[in-house]
């Protein structure tokens, strides 16, 4: 079986875990870009053979580079395709998986890759099982941020030039608006401060930041934080349908612990939970729990 892992996201800072990830399950990375020739060099640096199929013309879109993907997967005849998850990366690995006839696996959170194929786990049911897929042969694994752990200082490796060109397809575009919505990559903090519904409100989520803040963390959020009350980025969200983290130290502020929250920090190293309901799942899931009103406990915190 190829020693080769092809993989591609839509962001340049993704591919630093994906070439982690490939070596990890012990294959060379070779990774598709598109982008800038300094979007490249930096994946290059990250130890990856990169195939840089340049910028995305004028009114084409980044599914557009299907073709281009399709004969650099047919070339290098990988033991495996992996991408991180994304909006556009899930339309491209769809698109890919009819024309190289292989399937895909959406959000895997672990594998094993041996002779014959890939073994993927991924939550069904809201995260409350988990279901393993064995697939015999090629496939496209798609998984989220956190997955995998950073490979420190690996040896940087080399840009060349795909032989195919970028072609619009029929989805023309016709414009580009900014989005408004801050993007973060929450998998390789080593501190997080999470906000659940206990917070009580915007102002108490600022307070909270300037405390993540000062102790060089990142904020995150459950989901009702972000899709509910739009006090925060939907990519600061942990859990089933949003991100994954494994710090050092997680310190949840009013999160109740539903099971679809903490499939997203699980892996944490030291859980701390302060809720004011001692019967909260988290504070049966924490390394330290405290008992408390957030509204008391926050000026407290912006006072040590
Ligand atoms: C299919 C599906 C997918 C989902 N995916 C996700 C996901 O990816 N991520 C996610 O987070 N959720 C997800 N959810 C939602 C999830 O089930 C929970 O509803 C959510 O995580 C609860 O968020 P919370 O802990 O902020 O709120 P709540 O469950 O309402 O908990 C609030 C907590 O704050 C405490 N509290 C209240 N006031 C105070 C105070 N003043 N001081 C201290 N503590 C206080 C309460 O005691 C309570 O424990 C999903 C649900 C479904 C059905």
């Amino acid at each position: 079986m190829s020693n080769k892992m092809v993989i591609f996201a839509d962001a340049v800072e993704a591919y630093e875990e994906l070439c982690s990830g490939a070596r990890a399950l012990g294959c060379e990375p070779v990774a598709l870009v598109v982008g800038t020739e300094d979007d490249a060099a930096r994946v290059a640096a990250w130890g990856a053979r990169v195939i840089f199929a340049g910028g995305i013309p004028e009114g084409a879109l980044y599914e557009d580079c299907v073709l281009a993907f399709e004969q650099a997967i047919r070339a290098e005849q990988p033991a495996l395709v992996l991408a991180r998850m994304s909006k556009r990366t899930q339309c491209v690995a769809g698109r890919l998986a009819v024309r190289l006839e292989a399937p895909v696996v959406t959000d895997a959170s672990r594998l094993t890759l041996d002779g014959d194929g890939v073994e993927a786990s991924h939550l069904v049911y809201g995260g409350a099982a988990e279901r393993v897929e064995r697939v015999h042969g090629l496939a496209l694994v798609l998984v989220g941020s956190g997955v995998f752990d950073l490979d420190e200082a690996p040896a940087a490796g080399t840009v060349e030039r795909a032989a195919v060109s970028l072609e619009p397809g029929a989805i023309k575009l016709v414009g580009r608006q900014e989005k408004q919505e801050e993007v973060v990559d929450l998998g390789a903090a080593k501190r997080v401060v999470c906000v659940g519904r206990g917070i009580q409100s915007e102002a108490n989520v600022h307070l909270a930041q300037e405390f993540a803040a000062r102790i060089g963390g990142e904020m995150a959020c459950s989901r009702p934080i972000a899709e509910g009350e739009g006090w925060m980025a939907h990519s600061r969200y942990l859990g089933v349908s949003g991100a994954t983290v494994k710090p050092e130290l997680y310190l949840a502020l009013g999160v109740s612990g539903q099971v679809q929250h903490t499939v997203g920090m699980t892996e944490s190293q030291f859980v701390v939970s302060i809720n004011k309901d001692k019967n909260a799942p988290l504070m049966k899931q924490c390394d330290l729990g405290l008992v408390a009103d957030v509204e008391k406990v926050l000026p407290a915190l912006a006072a040590l």
